[in-house]
């Protein structure tokens, strides 16, 4: 237990309501514009930098492992993902299927493989999977897609040792509608044993009011259906599994709002009896959080891998 437990709702300040209703167009638009809190690099150069280190990692991924890619898991076309294995091979491999970023307009499975040299090397395998971001895909469509990968994932190695979500950003929003999914319509449940949600968005309302995603949500309807936020907030779910791990991580650098909208999934899940974590990632922006994942000694890479294997 520790100090938060305690505190108020945040989205219930003494005003009432929650904190980006009193904001300016102006500063909600900030507050959403991830590469406008960097504090090393100018905006452009850090979304340059990011993708330049995706590519990179995932063209070394691609040369230096044994991995499957393209492997379809769905009939569409984008419905495709990438998997990367551990040199040592054995039966039962524990499995992180990946999510990346990029507002759900941007962003590729082709230059996602950041995590893929650390964790193989310490027997993981790494799935990055591809899903139709707008306007070819709506929200839904997305969250429908990303559903599918894992109950793929889970079909086609039943023998997993656990199916560990991870995703960043809007690909960490993507992950944690999976703690609402309704699995017995697929006829598999898959072995989730953890979630790794890195500087994400789990409220999607005040994203409604930004220009850049204002096409992807044009009702409160809309929104509320894929806030994982409002969900667990107003109908609180029991764990599937009262054993899966949950983290909620987000980055020193990351703006007030990416702050709030974590540390108010952590309150929630945790109230909800899931047990859940906390971690604000020291000196690190909305990029640098995930980028550092290709080093094996990153505090992050380190979280990530000891629970893991603590269970397993
Ligand atoms: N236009 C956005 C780009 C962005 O948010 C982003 C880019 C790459 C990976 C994740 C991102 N954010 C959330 O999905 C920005 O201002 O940073």
């Amino acid at each position: 237990m520790d100090g938060m437990d305690g505190m108020d709702d945040l989205d219930g300040g003494p005003e009432g309501g929650a904190p980006w209703k009193r904001m300016s167009k102006e500063e909600l638009e900030n507050q959403y514009s991830p590469s406008r809190w960097v504090v090393r690099l100018g905006a452009e150069e850090a979304l340059r930098t990011y993708s330049q280190i995706g590519n990179e990692a995932t063209k070394r991924a691609q040369a230096t492992g044994r991995n499957l890619l393209d492997v379809p898991y769905g009939d569409g076309e984008g419905e495709k993902l990438d998997i990367y294995f551990p040199e040592a091979v054995s039966e039962g491999l524990p499995f992180l299927v990946f999510f990346h970023g990029g507002y759900w307009q941007s962003g590729s499975k082709d230059s996602s493989a950041f995590m893929v040299g650390p964790l193989t090397a310490q027997g993981v395998a790494v799935v990055i999977v591809a899903y139709d971001v707008a306007p070819k895909g709506t929200l839904d469509q997305m969250v429908a897609q990303v559903t599918q990968s894992i109950v793929f994932v889970q079909k086609q190695y039943p023998g997993n040792q656990g199916i560990y979500l991870c995703g960043h950003s809007a690909g960490a929003h993507l992950a944690a509608m999976m703690l609402l999914a309704n699995w017995t319509k697929h006829g598999v449940t898959p072995n989730l044993k953890g979630f790794f949600l890195v500087s994400g968005i789990y409220d999607l309302e005040p994203v409604m009011h930004t220009s850049e995603n204002a096409s992807l949500l044009t009702t409160l309807e809309d929104a509320q259906r894929n806030s994982p936020q409002w969900h667990l907030k107003t109908a609180p779910t029991q764990p599937v599994d009262p054993a899966c791990r949950i983290l909620v991580t987000v980055g020193q650098h990351d703006s007030p709002e990416f702050h709030r909208q974590s540390r108010e999934l952590y309150q929630t899940l945790r109230r909800g009896g899931w047990k859940v974590s906390f971690e604000e990632l020291h000196d690190v922006d909305h990029f640098e959080i995930l980028w550092n994942l290709t080093q094996k000694d990153y505090v992050l890479t380190q979280i990530i891998l000891k629970t893991i294997f603590q269970e397993s």
